[in-house]
């Protein structure tokens, strides 16, 4: 008898362990480890993944496998250990780690349907009429119908049954064939044989004849000779053509050229650089680098001639860069060099395309990767090589479970592969430069631009001095001359706005009232196009009050600079300026991200306005000039982070001017100039910024000197929630070493959410070698022994969001 352990797909803390069944005997030897496969749990059929083969159980009465899912194992053995790995080191369930490795099209959909049974008696003829041909009526349409009841009788007496089917929703895509069933020969004959007033039908035979190839795409036939879909029912009727379904990938690239790349003869900087990842590569050796590069220095040709090594060698590549930076220029850059052996993963996919993607890859029809941060999840077999663009971006890491981080999971395949992981960045996060400075990376510098290309110009304006002078202008007079200047050159600006801690909301000017989430202690957002406030926590929307609830003045209005109030602004000061504005409104239709940016590169717009969107990754020869509107609204954050996000962003924006011939120059309008990230930022010095945000760190005690561990406690009664914290605080506290700091229990930053509030405690550790096992504790006990539905306890270890 062949046993499969089997993790079921049910996300609990009863359930995150193996179950037993019997593989039956006519799929011995089919069924794999890494394969899914539809069990039967309680009274339901539900999904699971095989983990394990073994020959007995000690559980005695095994249920069977029902049936498998796959015919060739979706997760390989190291993509199985991966996921032991991710469970423990992020404290996730099995079945999430295995969920966040595949895409979303492979999560299972559970249907019910009620089935008719063969049985002597037949069911009421008016109930029978509601079931498909197949005898099924699903559950929700019955429910619908208000016909529970009526079929709960038919199940009860044996009629109808009630199933559970579980359906995978990676449906492959196929276009419909056509073509010539007759011979050279034969056509004549048949053509004379059609009557006169069959012209439609005669067309196509022509087309089909005179294009050659065996089966021609029946829509494209249909559009060429102008027939209907009843011309071709008549010839297939009559045996003249023949019919076939041929799968086909949705390409989200599909009919797109990309300009052939050859690699670029390396600067000696570059040279350098490249020289230990390729001996790493040659070697077959781990080796985690830190590419440590100034804007514009040439880090990306790096990038592709590594690659290039490692597909000569046989083997695949992952590049993982920010979604943000996802852009059609970056795209450009790897297709052009690789070519159809590219494969692109982002979130603007559709579930379709992504599976379609992560087909290729599996089929082995692609050698490199280009995708957001579960790209690194990307199922190769024969890995050479990971590359983290922007390696200090903090998207890198998941906030959902599995909580993992790009960076560590790449690290971890890699030392599997023995091959190179390349992290590269001109603004490393402070943990991957320490880690680098202690040896534990291996750094790699490019101190220089390009043509040893000067870094642009930077000055940095005191808002409030403006204001002091009576400019009231969302544009200092410093940025507004030489955007003036830049216009009258013909050369091209990018003005950006700092979205990120910088809500829109809405004011009573009178009273000074904020329109506040009900359910949740955070003022909601305006939204320009519905005339609408929402919450981004829960949901809640509401259109915009008329009068002020608190005073009744109807002075009550917007505040806040979105991308669209620059661009009015600009229309007003700057008419002749043609201005290209990038956020999420402009870009949410599928292809308008690419054609801005190509209206750009095109010298068709003079300023580019936009969010975090355009702060990475773009290279275009005549920008010469960056305004950033807002530099500060990012330090206000309640993070010990956000001093350096703000001197990450400032110095990726400024990189943008002046990257090829023409010099640039920057402007950055703050209120808080004497800030320290500002300063830095300012002076592009990311060597002083290192050292002196480490000190920071050091005396708050935060990483890279202290590992985090955030365990946030939520309910709906805020003495259960705030009661709760305190007790988990004193276990931990207990059985930690004397070093571990641990704050709390404290409200968390956003005291409530939905209605629930919101508790936290932070552990600041070193050496815990127990304290994983200890949360894990922690929070088997308040999910099982609890009761409590209400109450969530939730952990995040290396946490990015702190609120
Ligand atoms: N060896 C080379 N010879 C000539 N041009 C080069 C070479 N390497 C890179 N370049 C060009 O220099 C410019 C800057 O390089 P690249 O965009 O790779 O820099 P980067 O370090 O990735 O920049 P960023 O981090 O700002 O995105 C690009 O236009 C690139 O084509
Ligand atoms: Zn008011
Ligand atoms: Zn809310």
């Amino acid at each position: 008898m062949q046993v499969a352990s089997v993790i079921v797909d049910v996300a609990a803390m009863q359930t995150d362990k193996e179950f037993d069944y019997i593989v039956p005997e006519k799929w011995e030897g089919l069924i794999q480890p890494g394969m899914r496969v539809v069990v039967p749990f309680g009274p339901r059929k539900i999904q699971g993944f095989v983990t394990a083969l073994k020959n007995k159980s000690n559980v005695k009465r095994l249920k069977s496998i029902i049936e498998p899912m796959d015919l060739l194992p979706v997760l390989n053995q190291e993509l199985l250990e991966l996921a032991d790995w991710l469970t423990e080191t992020t404290l996730c369930f099995k079945i999430s780690a295995y969920q966040a490795m595949l895409p979303a099209a492979m999560k299972a959909k559970y249907e019910k349907v009620f089935q008719i049974r063969e049985t002597a008696e037949p069911m009421d003829d008016k109930l029978a009429s509601l079931f498909n041909r197949n005898g099924e009526l699903a559950w929700e349409a019955a429910a619908k119908a208000g016909l529970l009841n009526s079929l709960r009788q038919e199940v009860k007496e044996n009629r109808a049954e009630l199933v559970y089917k579980v359906k995978s929703r990676d449906r492959k895509k196929s276009i419909r064939m056509i073509g010539l069933a007759l011979s050279d020969e034969d056509l004549g004959g048949h053509l004379d044989a059609l009557p006169a007033n069959a012209r439609k039908q005669k067309d196509v035979l022509h087309y089909l004849a005179a294009s050659g190839s065996p089966l021609l795409s029946a829509k494209e036939v249909m559009e060429q000779t102008d027939t209907s879909n009843s011309t071709l029912k008549s010839l297939l009727e009559k045996g003249f053509i023949v019919e076939r379904y041929q799968e086909v990938y949705r390409d989200p690239y599909e009919n797109r050229q990309f300009k052939k790349t050859e690699p670029l003869p390396l600067t000696n900087q570059q040279q350098e650089a490249i020289a230990p990842i390729l001996g790493s590569i040659e070697d077959v050796r781990h080796e985690t680098f830190l590419l440590y590069g100034v804007t514009g220095s040439g880090k990306t040709e790096i990038y592709l001639q590594s690659i290039q090594r490692v597909l000569e060698k046989g083997k695949e590549a992952i590049v993982l860069v920010p979604e943000i930076s996802l852009t059609p220029q970056m795209v450009h850059r790897f297709k052009g060099r690789f070519g159809d052996d590219v494969a692109v993963l982002h979130s603007g996919l559709s579930t379709g395309e992504k599976y379609d993607e992560w087909r290729k890859i599996q089929r082995k029809e692609v050698k490199v990767v280009v995708g957001a941060r579960s790209a690194v999840f990307a199922p190769f077999e024969n890995l050479g090589i990971v590359i983290i663009d922007e390696e200090h971006e903090t998207s890198y890491k998941q906030e959902e479970n599995p909580r993992y981080h790009a960076r560590e999971t790449a690290i971890k395949r890699a030392e599997f592969y023995q091959c190179p992981v390349i992290l590269g960045s001109a603004t490393p996060s402070l943990e991957s430069f320490a880690r680098a400075q202690k040896g534990v990376y291996h750094l790699l510098t490019l101190p220089n631009r390009m043509n040893n290309q000067q870094l642009p110009e930077v000055e940095i304006v005191d808002m409030r001095e403006e204001l002091r002078h009576g400019n009231r202008s969302m544009f200092s007079r410093a940025l507004f001359e030489k955007l003036t200047d830049r216009l009258e050159k013909g050369e091209q600006t990018v003005l950006f706005l700092n979205r990120r801690g910088h809500s829109s909301f809405i004011m009573c000017r009178d009273c000074g009232y904020v329109a506040g989430c009900p359910h949740c202690d955070i003022s909601l957002t305006y939204h320009r196009h519905s005339h609408r406030m929402k919450c981004h926590y829960c949901g809640f929307e509401e259109p915009v009050p008329s009068r002020c609830p608190e005073c009744n003045s109807d002075h009550i209005r917007y505040f806040g600079t979105g991308t669209q109030k620059v661009e009015d602004e600009l229309g007003k000061l700057l008419p002749h300026a043609r201005v290209v504005r990038m956020d999420v409104d402009t870009t949410s239709r599928k292809g308008a991200h690419e054609k801005l940016l190509q209206q750009f590169a095109e010298g068709k717009a003079d300023i580019l306005l936009g969010t975090q969107m355009i702060a990475k990754g773009l290279d275009f020869p005549n920008i010469t000039l960056v305004g950033v509107l807002s530099a500060d609204t990012m330090l206000h954050i309640p993070d010990f982070r956000s001093a350096e996000k703000t001197f990450q962003l400032l110095t990726q924006v400024s990189g943008r001017a002046g990257r090829h011939q023409l010099q640039g120059e920057v402007v950055i309008q703050t209120y808080t100039p004497e800030h320290y990230s500002i300063q830095l930022a300012g002076k592009q010095d990311y060597d002083q910024f290192y050292k002196e945000e480490m000190m920071m760190r050091k005396l708050g005690n935060y990483p890279p000197f202290y590992y985090l561990a955030l365990v946030t406690v939520s309910h709906e009664d805020v003495m259960i929630a705030s009661g709760v914290t305190e007790k988990i605080t004193q276990y931990i506290q207990a059985r930690l070493s004397d070093e571990a700091i641990i704050l709390g229990p404290v409200a968390s930053p956003i005291a409530r959410i939905n209605d629930r509030y919101r508790y936290q405690c932070l552990i600041k550790y070193k050496r815990e070698p127990k304290l994983n096992e200890i949360l894990k504790t922690v929070m088997e006990h308040y999910t099982k022994q609890q009761g409590d539905k209400s109450l969530q306890v939730a952990v995040d270890v290396n946490p990015f969001i702190m609120m």
